[in-house]
């Protein structure tokens, strides 16, 4: 029985030290690539603004050469799989698009603190992606990264064409419009746009409101003629191509036979396929309604790629999700709550409220959220975030997401280092002070385990989270064959940074979304004693702890936890 296995084991511990900020700063810095030294003085003090306050003589921050590793091959290939790290808990996730996706740009983004790539199969062709992919991998692989790659599927929403090759077109006040469902040969009659959805001349009545990308631009609509809809604009505003259209009637979207649409079309399934053949880490699907498509898709993937796991992620953006949000949420890996389209389905008013109970749903279902869409906006063509998007991003840091996520900013903005490093230094910033205002402590948090072991694990990792804060530990070290112990300690949110050891590289990648996890491939025995040496010795030449370091250990082998002090 596991319970036989259980084991606490408490040595003497010394009093926990605290971390001398420049200590720290030099032990990040030691993580960082030694082959590019003057990018690295620019990365850090952007991504850790505290450090600025420790300059050398020369008012720059200056990494120590990388001590060498006194180890065999084999481990010198696991530490440089291994990578950079910082101890930021929030994770980040880039949107990669013609901005970002030269290697340098890439490479910019990984320097930044970009912990996942996500391609939106929406653009680009698949050549195009297939690029950015190979271009991620190399920088894991080169440069010791550990960038996860997420797909993002295209989904079938209403939506326009693509405008006849035209950038924009600009809808005035007054001006009629044909919304119709006929295709046009380029360039289109005027004033006429192509919409995706047979069905749309159907389902709308003259007196719904169209809304172009949620409101950017509005339309009365006046009169149906056959596959043409005549719409009167009420509010002037730029027509992108593809711009998301919904209707409106009393105050809410209507979900006639669009609500039938699939959730996962043809064009996507060749997406997933892609997707497989080229080993992304996760699959977000767009417009979930259900949990049988996420059933669906999981049961594909695992039939399609043994051995790799691809985890799939629900986006929360329907206004049909929000009905069978749990049911959803544990169906899939994890959630985003895609604000975007999430916005221009429901009253604006509610997607804070929402973004809230999701984020709390994934917590207590121990499943990784990402916040999305507009965290920094103005970023697109401005070099500083509003205020109020400071704001939001603290907010969602606040409620403890496991990642956030930049959109236009990263894959089309003018300024997408900046834009991450407003990110970074914010988390970094809220997490702090969270730290010193002692907020740690434990949301109630409901069993999440059905089985009996798995409750044994989900206690462990409680108890083992309640004993770091109390005890002020400098880290928690956990052994996880699968990746489950790793997530069930970071869903307790402890107030130091967790070492995660797996035997996989995917778990490995996939560990890189959720809050406060620093994953680690390593082939690892069931000897305890043998993998803590082993770990302690690679993570203090890499300068990740040191001698004297109070930390506890967990294992999903043994169920064990330990605290002790690193020799
Ligand atoms: N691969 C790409 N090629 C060209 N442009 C891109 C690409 N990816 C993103 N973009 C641009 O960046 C903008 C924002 O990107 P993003 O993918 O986040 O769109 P979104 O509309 O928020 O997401 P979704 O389509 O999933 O709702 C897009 O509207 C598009 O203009
Ligand atoms: C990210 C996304 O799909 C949205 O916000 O709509
Ligand atoms: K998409
Ligand atoms: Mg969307």
């Amino acid at each position: 029985m596991a319970a036989a296995h259980s084991l606490l084991r408490l040595s003497a511990p010394a009093p926990a030290s605290a971390h001398p900020p420049l200590g720290a700063a030099l032990s990040l810095l030691r993580l960082l690539p030694a082959r590019r030294p003057h990018r690295l003085v620019a990365s850090c003090s952007s991504a850790l603004p505290d450090l600025a306050a420790f300059p050398n003589p020369n008012g720059l921050l200056v990494a120590e050469p990388a001590e060498p590793v006194t180890s065999h091959v084999a481990t010198e290939t696991e530490l440089r799989e291994n990578g950079p790290r910082s101890t930021r808990r929030t994770k980040l996730v880039c949107t990669v698009g013609p901005a970002t996706c030269g290697p340098a740009e890439l490479e910019a983004l990984a320097v930044g603190g970009m912990n996942v790539a996500r391609l939106n199969m929406c653009h680009g062709d698949r050549d195009w992606h297939r690029k950015v992919i190979d271009a991620v991998r190399r920088l894991n692989e080169d440069k010791g990264y550990a960038i996860a790659v997420m797909m993002d599927t295209e989904g079938s929403e209403i939506h326009m064409g693509d405008l006849g090759g035209a950038p924009a077109a600009k809808a005035e006040d007054g001006e009629i419009w044909t919304f119709s469902v006929r295709s046009f040969e380029a360039p289109l009659p005027e004033l006429t746009v192509h919409v995706n959805y047979e069905g749309f001349a159907e389902d709308v009545r003259v007196g719904d409101d169209l809304l172009v990308d949620g409101g950017m631009a509005r339309f009365e609509v006046v009169e149906k003629l056959g596959p043409d809809v005549k719409c009167r604009c009420t509010d002037p505003g730029l027509l992108l191509p593809r711009a998301n259209l919904t209707f409106w009637r009393d105050g809410s979207v209507v979900r006639e036979k669009n609500a039938m649409l699939p959730t996962i079309t043809s064009k996507d399934w060749l997406d997933i396929d892609f997707g497989i053949a080229e080993g992304v880490d996760f699959i977000a699907v767009s417009f979930v309604k259900s949990a049988e498509v996420i059933n669906h898709l999981k049961s594909y993937i695992a039939a399609r790629s043994r051995g790799s796991d691809i985890a799939v992620i629900a986006k929360i953006e329907s206004i049909d999700s929000l009905t069978n949000l749990e049911e959803i949420i544990r169906a899939s890996d994890g959630a985003m709550v895609a604000r975007g389209d999430l916005g221009a389905q429901i009253p604006l008013e509610q997607v804070p409220s929402i973004q809230q109970k999701i984020v709390k749903l994934c917590r207590q279902l121990n499943k990784p959220v990402i916040v999305a869409s507009q965290l920094l906006e103005s970023m697109i063509e401005y070099p500083i975030p509003t205020r109020a998007e400071v704001a939001d991003v603290s907010e969602a840091v606040h409620q403890r997401a496991d990642a956030l996520m930049l959109s236009g900013e990263s894959a089309m903005g003018r300024y997408p280092d900046k834009a991450l490093s407003v990110l970074s230094s914010v988390s970094l910033r809220i997490e702090r002070w969270w730290r010193e205002e002692k907020h740690h402590e434990a949301l109630e948090l409901d069993d999440v385990s059905s089985s009996f072991s798995g409750k044994i694990s989900e206690e462990i990792c409680i108890s083992a989270a309640k004993m770091a804060n109390k005890l002020e530990v400098d880290a928690v070290f956990v052994y996880t064959k699968g990746g489950h112990m790793a997530s069930l300690l970071s869903r307790c949110r402890p107030d130091c940074p967790i070492f995660a050891f797996t035997n996989s590289t995917s778990v490995r990648r996939r560990l890189n979304l959720q809050w406060g996890l620093i994953p680690f491939r390593l082939t690892f025995s069931d000897d305890m004693e043998s993998n803590l040496n082993r770990t302690f010795s690679l993570l203090k030449a890499r300068g990740m702890i040191k001698s004297g370091d109070l930390v506890i250990a967990l294992s999903d082998m043994l169920q064990s936890i330990q605290v002790m002090n690193v020799p």
